[in-house]
């Protein structure tokens, strides 16, 4: 069997959130001393957790920040300020807690996992854990990035990531990644998947002149002209003008719907990676948290096909997976209200007060 093939299989396995379980915890949520609703989109938040795990007490620990690493061969049009170079050097700083990413999972007490699945440069690190595809992708301004079997390579590697997680006892998942050009390739796959306009996905990603951000959105433009990606298939689509890093958070994704495990999406290259595993599975989506709203333009339309809304407006378009370690403090403090907190019962309060209210718009 080839990789698409076991992949498709997969695919079959993904079943929806647990709507039992959710009303459960829906109505247990009600019972809770507090205005109906009060705690917003914790209450959310808990019920989908309650969904995922099929239990009215979710786990909410250990979390790991799967970080999936790869170059991208379209730097070679001059589309990022950032030398590929970075890509490696960042990778092995994750390893020892020194990026943004990193520093604040390291501090958190959240596992970093970070996995090579197509450093184009030479590195020493043991600490990176190697699957690599190839040393970076073809360049898509001038061929297809890959092949559609190195795509489904990719995002079965992604797949097995989460699969490992779930056997390591590991609770919740977040999904980074640290690749040049990545912002080019997200764009090229979100204009391909939604057939918005080039001009309305594209950002400056690690920052751009006015001429290179010029150069980037021709360069897109171009590739998509070229290779006529199909946007109804996301395989198809993520091989002509995504990326080993893109293709492999995919399949993290997935795996997370696979499993059973929360997966929290960070910016604009993880939300794109959520996006083409959503099409590619929907039932997906009742597995995914949008933890911020990432600065680079083209986040919001990939998160609203989502039907996710991000909990956090910080500014922030950093990617590595930084939003996650954040995120996951939200989780826990939504699963610490709903863990902690005296039922109406409990504090001796009566509720009969509510009748009045309840089913009503009164707040
Ligand atoms: O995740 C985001 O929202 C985000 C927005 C802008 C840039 N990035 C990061 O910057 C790198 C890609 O930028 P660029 O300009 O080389 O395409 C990549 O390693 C990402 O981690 C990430
Ligand atoms: C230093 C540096 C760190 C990054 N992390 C994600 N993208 C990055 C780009 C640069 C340049």
């Amino acid at each position: 069997m080839n990789y698409e093939e076991m992949l498709r299989r997969e695919l079959t396995l993904i079943t929806p959130a647990d709507e039992g379980a959710m009303a459960r915890a829906a109505v247990y949520q009600g019972t809770l001393a507090k205005p109906p609703g009060s705690l917003g989109e914790l209450e959310n938040i808990y019920i989908r957790l309650c969904g995922i795990t099929g239990t009215l007490c979710p786990g909410y620990t250990p979390c790991r920040i799967i970080v999936l690493c790869a170059d991208n061969g379209v730097v070679k049009e001059g589309v990022s300020v950032t030398p590929r170079s970075v890509t490696a050097a960042q990778a092995v700083n994750m390893t020892r807690h020194c990026t943004g990413m990193s520093a604040m999972a390291h501090h958190f007490g959240d596992q970093v996992q970070v996995v090579d699945v197509g450093i184009a440069d030479e590195y020493h690190c043991p600490e990176i854990v190697n699957r690599k595809i190839r040393p970076g992708t073809r360049n898509l301004g001038r061929e297809p990035a890959m092949t559609r079997q190195e795509t489904a390579q990719a995002v079965w590697t992604g797949m097995e990531l989460a699969r490992r997680a779930k056997a390591e006892g590991v609770a919740v998942l977040g999904v980074g990644e640290m690749g040049i050009g990545n912002t080019t390739t997200s764009a090229a796959v979100l204009a391909a998947l939604t057939g918005l306009p080039v001009e309305a996905v594209t950002g400056r990603g690690g920052g751009m002149t006015d001429a290179g951000f010029l150069r980037k959105k021709q360069v897109i433009t171009r590739a998509l002209a070229l290779h006529r990606p199909d946007k109804n298939d996301a395989l198809d689509v993520l091989s002509k003008v995504g990326g080993l890093d893109l293709a492999a958070m995919c399949g993290v994704f997935l795996g997370a719907g696979r499993y059973g495990l929360p997966a929290v999406i960070d910016g604009f290259i993880s939300v794109v990676a959520a996006l083409c595993a959503y099409r590619l599975c929907p039932a997906v989506g009742d597995y995914l948290f949008a933890s911020h709203l990432s600065r680079e333009v083209g986040y919001t339309a990939a998160i609203e096909e989502l039907g996710l809304a991000p909990w956090l407006h910080l500014g922030m378009r950093l990617g590595e997976g930084s939003g996650c370690p954040i995120a996951f403090r939200v989780l826990e403090a939504a699963c610490a209200a709903a863990r902690g907190m005296a039922t109406f019962e409990g504090a001796a309060i009566d509720d009969s007060y509510l009748n009045e209210i309840r089913g009503k718009d009164c707040f």
